[in-house]
């Protein structure tokens, strides 16, 4: 049975997500492996050495609940970045805009390290720090991608309007201007080199 089924969006549900590591004994996750992110990290060579013989590390997963895509209703899960890096890039969210640009988003992180990077389409970005107890407010019209710069998985939980949808297409096709990088054992934004391609 999948998420949408299991759950009463007329009458109303509880769920749970564990406070550490964000998983549901209840709801089925999502999962996002390297090998669907090709082309995203800056560093081609590191990506496909990643993948060699077979492997393809879960980069994230996150829970879609199959909240009724109608603007009265809330979509919410909780979203779970694993540490590691590609090169010197960190792991991961794909990001996007929302299809409807106008609605935002709130994220709180619940555990770990990392980054939210918000974009918007005249270029103008930030690094929002997520810790656990921080909550982010991703306003409307800004690209999102949750970045892992600890050790641990980063855990967070967001909601946003039900039917704002998912626009991957600017980011697949240009990506963000800036990446997070580990330089001298720090977390630091640089361009990105593929950016606009
Ligand atoms: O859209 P992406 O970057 O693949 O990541 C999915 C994440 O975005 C969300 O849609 C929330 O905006 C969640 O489902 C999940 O946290
Ligand atoms: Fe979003």
């Amino acid at each position: 049975m999948g998420n949408a089924e299991k759950f009463d969006w007329v009458r109303g549900f509880t769920c749970d997500f564990d406070l550490i590591n964000g998983l549901s004994k209840t709801a089925e996750s999502t999962k996002r492996y390297l090998s669907q992110m090709k082309g995203m990290y800056a560093d081609d060579a590191a990506f496909d050495k990643m993948l060699e013989g077979g492997n393809d590390p879960l980069v994230y997963e996150f829970y879609e609940m199959g909240a009724p895509e109608l603007p009265g209703d809330l979509a919410f899960g909780t979203s779970i970045t694993y540490p590691g890096k590609v090169g010197d890039e960190y792991f991961m969210t794909k990001g996007h805009f929302h299809t409807i640009l106008d609605t935002g988003e709130v994220y709180y992180c619940l555990s770990g390290h990392g980054y939210m990077l918000l974009e918007s389409p005249e270029g103008d970005w930030s690094l929002q720090e997520m810790t656990a107890g921080e909550a982010v407010y991703v306003p409307k019209r800004y690209a999102h991608r949750s970045i892992n710069i600890g050790d641990t998985p980063l855990v967070t939980f967001f909601v946003f309007r039900g039917d704002a949808g998912h626009d991957y297409g600017t980011i697949e096709t240009k990506g963000y201007r800036n990446l997070v990088v580990e330089k001298d054992g720090k977390a630091v934004a640089v361009p990105n080199p593929k950016w606009g391609e």
